[in-house]
């Protein structure tokens, strides 16, 4: 293969499954400390991969022409900065794909090393893991009390709704495999956003989240969803039998008003909204009502860009009103969210931009991973329920972590 054409195509490992190129993919940017994102998109079978030779600080444009993985963060910081992915490698994940040279140099070793049998990225610093280590958790009964607090500012009316999250740390396993829980999570949830991120400096995160934030497909329609409500999926019951409580049905109409809001802070009237309904996200029901418009239609065509920067952080992982949400997760929080409730997803892949919301997600350490849920509160939530709700929030991909689950 070429090094120096940067449009040429690259060979694939020989005799490999696309499934088992991308996962050569991802060992080898790993070797070659490159930054890389493997994802499979909702109800989609390919393994996509990304791998950057540098890091942008800023998103382009979402409506093209360049071609990446967002990966961004609840809020900005030194910490957890704005980060894309431009594209040195794509791989599409399709049967007989190759890997894709984008524009950039990747280095040549990365390139050598990409034909040879990869290595399996396992326990003990494989992967890049954040210097500051793991998130602090807090225990069951200081969760509740800050639940507690949260709901009394609500019932003096100091805010609508707050969504408050929390963190729970394991010891890997012996063995524990990363490519091989990628694996199990895109088997697990199909219609799940399963990605697995790694960026040297910053850490690796491996997700399977339900929320879409924005998309934007190749018919040039934007999409969102406003999605809220928890309840476990009961042996035997469906979607379709579900009944909520009048607590999560305001809560869900919360994020649906704040989407309305932004349409109409663009003064778009011409949107489609459909809900809300009852979905599935692994052993979770969820209200969701779906958003669509056609760009050029509306007369948006950067449509896309807009609503993502009002949008995010929508009160699906913030609250109502914005801003006094924001301060008491700052005020009650013990811990950084950093990449967690951010969003993530490639931009410009395929003609298409899909960009989903960083939940039902983990951290790696070398030796430890974290899991990272919150619970939206309103005046009327109750400690005890909430806890238990951000437990079973974080058995989606946490389940993976207990040995006997591999
Ligand atoms: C904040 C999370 O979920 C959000 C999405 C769906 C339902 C939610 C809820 O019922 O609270 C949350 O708003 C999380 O998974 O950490």
């Amino acid at each position: 293969m070429s090094q120096e054409n940067p449009a040429s195509i690259a060979q694939p490992p020989a005799h490999s499954s696309p499934e088992e190129t991308a996962h050569s993919i991802f060992s080898a940017a790993l070797r070659a400390q490159l930054p890389v994102a493997l994802w499979r998109l909702p109800n989609g079978t390919e393994v996509q991969a990304v791998v950057a030779a540098q890091l942008a600080d800023a998103l382009p444009p979402l409506e093209g022409p360049t071609r990446g993985f967002a990966f961004c963060p609840f809020q900005p910081s030194e910490n957890a900065p704005v980060l894309f992915l431009p594209a040195q490698l794509y791989f599409s994940g399709k049967a007989d794909a190759v890997p894709e040279k984008g524009e950039g140099h990747l280095p040549s070793q990365f390139w050598a090393d990409l034909e040879k049998t990869a290595a399996k990225p396992t326990v003990g610093g494989g992967w890049p893991s954040h210097p500051g280590g793991a998130a602090k958790a807090i225990p069951r009964d200081a969760f509740e009390q800050t639940v507690a607090t949260a709901v009394k500012a609500m019932q003096e009316g100091c805010l609508e709704k707050v969504v408050l999250s929390r963190t729970k740390t394991l010891p890997l396993f012996e063995g524990f495999d990363l490519l091989q829980a990628f694996t199990q999570l895109t088997r697990l949830y199909p219609t799940a956003f399963v990605s697995l991120v790694a960026i040297p400096g910053v850490g690796t995160w491996l997700g399977a989240t339900p929320e879409l934030l924005v998309q934007i497909d190749r018919h040039q329609v934007f999409r969102t969803v406003a999605l809220a409500g928890t309840q476990p999926l009961v042996d035997g019951l469906t979607p379709a039998d579900a009944i909520w409580r009048q607590k999560e049905i305001e809560e869900q109409a919360l994020v649906q008003r704040y989407v309305v809001s932004c349409f109409r802070h663009l003064r778009l009237h011409e949107y489609v909204e459909m809900g809300p309904r009852t979905v599935r996200a692994g052993n979770l029901l969820h209200l969701r009502t779906d958003f669509s418009a056609a760009m050029a239609e509306v007369g948006f065509p950067k449509l896309g860009t807009h609503m993502l920067e009002l949008l995010h952080p929508t009160s699906a992982v913030g609250g109502m009103p914005k801003a006094a949400a924001l301060q008491m997760i700052n005020q009650l929080e013990g811990h950084d969210r950093r990449y967690y409730s951010g969003y993530l997803g490639p931009v410009q892949v395929g003609q298409e931009t899909n960009l989903f919301v960083n939940l039902r997600c983990v951290e790696l350490g070398a030796h430890t991973v974290t899991a990272y849920a919150g619970a939206g509160m309103t005046a009327d939530s109750n400690p005890a329920q909430e806890w238990q709700e951000t437990e079973l929030k974080m058995q989606t991909v946490l389940r993976l972590f207990q040995a006997s689950e591999s």
